[in-house]
């Protein structure tokens, strides 16, 4: 069997949930997961040996540069001639590393798989396709090196059946790849308050049944009551009532929270596939005939300008009470 190599997801420094998956993902293609991670390679080793992960190569931080392209010249120069498939999710970083990865290897990267599984010498990838109606499988032949992108969320993360010890090997980042480095002149953070809409429990998402872009405020405050990450439909991201981080569905983000509340939103494919796979979903509509009420547990069909500060009202009052 080939060597699998996970491109980690970082954040703030340490490793985002995506890693898991990905190792998950790797185990099932191959029987030895390497990790190349930057920076914290101790940190990563004991995390992920839970997953079965052989080796951590620990790259150092690379926080002046921007780690996708020089994570991808990494991996690339890492592999060596045995066939092995490359899993990086699919995010600003990983797309930067397969793609960077997938020129110097001169090998195919199958990009947004929401599955996939190893058969003799074939690597198979799911991919949705058509606003996620319905599910295309793609195959590559494990002859040299495959590259995959995994959609975070699309796969849960599972422990190995026996937990392993990965030691740690420190490897020189490749700095030296012509065009691999991008410095970084200046940090934005974006301002937030409680969890991030893909590893919140609950989320409230708002959509252009809200009539106008003040209404959003009720949807932040019930998120921020409940303790949740507020999201939107593309439609009001488009508008601009909102920023693109905030959008949930195929060209944003896919979040599988305990419960989804989506209010005013009508129920588009593009939407669905990227909520439908939360435990409980309320829908708040004013039409019946919406389609999120096929997905919804519980469908409340109300004007969302009268029934969301009723809402918003007795959750304070509960919360009060308690
Ligand atoms: C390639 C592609 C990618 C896309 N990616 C995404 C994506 O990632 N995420 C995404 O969300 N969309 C995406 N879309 C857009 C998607 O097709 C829909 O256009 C969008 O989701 C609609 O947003 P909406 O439900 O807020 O608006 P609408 O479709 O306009 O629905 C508004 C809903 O609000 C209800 N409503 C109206 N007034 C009230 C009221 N007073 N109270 C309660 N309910 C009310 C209406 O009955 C209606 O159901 C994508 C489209 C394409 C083509």
């Amino acid at each position: 069997m080939a060597t699998a190599w996970v491109i980690a997801e970082q954040r703030d420094g340490a490793l985002a949930p995506v890693t898991a998956e990905l190792v998950t993902v790797a185990r099932d293609v191959a029987d030895e997961v390497r990790v190349v991670v930057a920076g914290d390679g101790a940190g990563a080793a004991s995390s992920l040996a839970a997953y079965g992960v052989s080796e951590i190569i620990d790259l150092g931080p690379l926080d002046s540069v921007l780690p996708g392209p020089v994570l991808g010249a990494s991996v690339a120069r890492l592999v060596g001639e045995e066939p092995s498939v490359v899993i990086g999710a699919q995010t600003y970083t990983g797309r930067d590393a397969l793609g960077r990865a997938s020129a110097l290897l001169g090998a195919p990267v199958l990009t947004n798989a929401v599955a996939v599984r190893r058969e003799g010498d074939q690597v198979l990838t799911e991919h949705q396709i058509f606003g996620g109606t319905m599910v295309a499988t793609a195959a590559a032949e494990l002859r040299g090196h495959v590259l995959v992108g995994v959609r975070p969320k699309s796969v849960a993360a599972v422990a190995a059946a026996a937990p392993t010890a990965p030691s740690v090997r420190v490897v020189e980042p490749a700095l030296d790849v012509p065009g691999v480095v991008v410095t970084v002149v200046d940090r934005q953070r974006e301002e937030r308050e409680g969890p991030s809409l893909d590893e919140a429990a609950i989320v409230v998402s708002g959509g252009r049944g809200l009539g106008k872009p003040e209404a959003y405020q009720m949807i932040e405050e019930l998120a921020a009551l409940l303790g949740g990450a507020p999201g939107a439909s593309r439609a009001i991201v488009d508008a601009g009532w909102v920023p693109y981080a905030y959008q949930v569905g195929q060209t944003g983000t896919t979040v599988k929270p305990d419960l989804y509340i989506a209010v005013g939103i009508s129920g588009a494919t593009q939407h669905l596939v990227g909520m439908k796979g939360a435990k409980h979903i309320v829908a708040i509509n004013k039409d019946k005939d919406a389609p999120i009420f096929q997905v919804a547990d519980l469908g409340i069909v109300a004007d969302a300008s009268s029934l969301l500060p009723r809402v918003i009202e007795a959750v304070r009052a509960r919360q009060a009470a308690s």
